[in-house]
């Protein structure tokens, strides 16, 4: 699964690769309690080109999530390397893989985890803060994020007086605001009804394209699949390209 030079996928040119798994191995071991080995991952190489928008699928406990985690850097490989643009991610200290996770990636779960007590523009001002950030000017940068995503209006309500759809979109809002090259997103409408799925899938596309972004995104969700530029199917261990009619 190597990308050619300049290769076009769907319309689209992808530029040189932004991420490169080469043999990745993930193996939990079994225990003398009885629990069995896993082998999760044997030996997947792929690469993901800077611009892709990329939907990973497979059966429940294929390892999606497992895999995300690795190019996010938030879990480690039992072998083989993972590079994002010229770092080596699986090389990274604990400490070099916060400070790689800060600079270069946004992540989107399937629950928004915004904390409650917070205002949405206060969530989404929280990276920067955490960053050291001014205080005026984490919030200015967050009442931007929230106009991008449609919520200017809602900068003062708490996440527990926003909706389902719109509380995902304060979570993109904050994952974007560091402004990462690399966006991760766990089945960031799994927890959604149809529409709001779709309004939330669309606003990802938009600020996909309108940033620039690389983005991975783990669903169960195969019309959502067939919109990405490439769907990577995990199964028995290995990862293949899905064509769009088969998805
Ligand atoms: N720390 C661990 N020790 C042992 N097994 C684990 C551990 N973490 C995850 N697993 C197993 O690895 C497998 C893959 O988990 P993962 O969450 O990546 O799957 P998934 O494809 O994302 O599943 P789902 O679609 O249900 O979310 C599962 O069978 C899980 O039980």
């Amino acid at each position: 699964m190597r990308l050619k030079k300049d290769e076009t996928i769907r319309g689209k040119q992808i530029g040189e690769p932004l991420l490169r798994v080469e043999g990745l191995h993930k193996k939990y071991p079994g225990t003398r309690s009885g629990r069995s080995a896993l082998v999760l991952f044997d030996g997947l190489n792929f690469e993901i080109g800077r611009g892709e928008l990329i939907a990973i699928v497979g059966q429940s406990g294929s390892g999606k999530s497992t895999l995300l985690h690795m190019l996010g850097a938030l879990d480690a490989p039992t072998a083989g390397t993972i590079y994002c643009a010229t770092t080596q991610v699986t090389k990274l200290s604990a400490k070099e893989a916060a400070r790689f996770r800060n600079d270069h990636v946004g992540y989107v779960w399937q629950f928004h985890y915004l904390l409650p007590e917070f205002t949405a523009q206060e969530n989404v001002a929280m990276p920067l803060l955490a960053r050291g950030i001014d205080r005026r000017k984490a919030m200015q940068e967050a009442a931007a994020w929230l106009d991008e995503v449609g919520l200017a209006s809602r900068a003062e309500h708490r996440p527990g007086e926003l909706s389902g759809g719109e509380q995902q979109r304060v979570a993109l809002a904050r994952a974007l605001v560091t402004k990462p090259q690399l966006l991760l997103a766990d089945e960031p409408t799994g927890d959604l009804d149809n529409t709001s799925a779709d309004l939330v899938f669309a606003l990802l596309e938009r600020l996909h394209e309108a940033h620039g972004l690389t983005s991975v995104l783990v669903t169960h969700n195969l019309e959502l699949a067939r919109r990405c530029t490439r769907t990577l199917r995990l199964a028995g261990g290995r990862l293949e390209v899905v064509s769009h009619t088969e998805a």
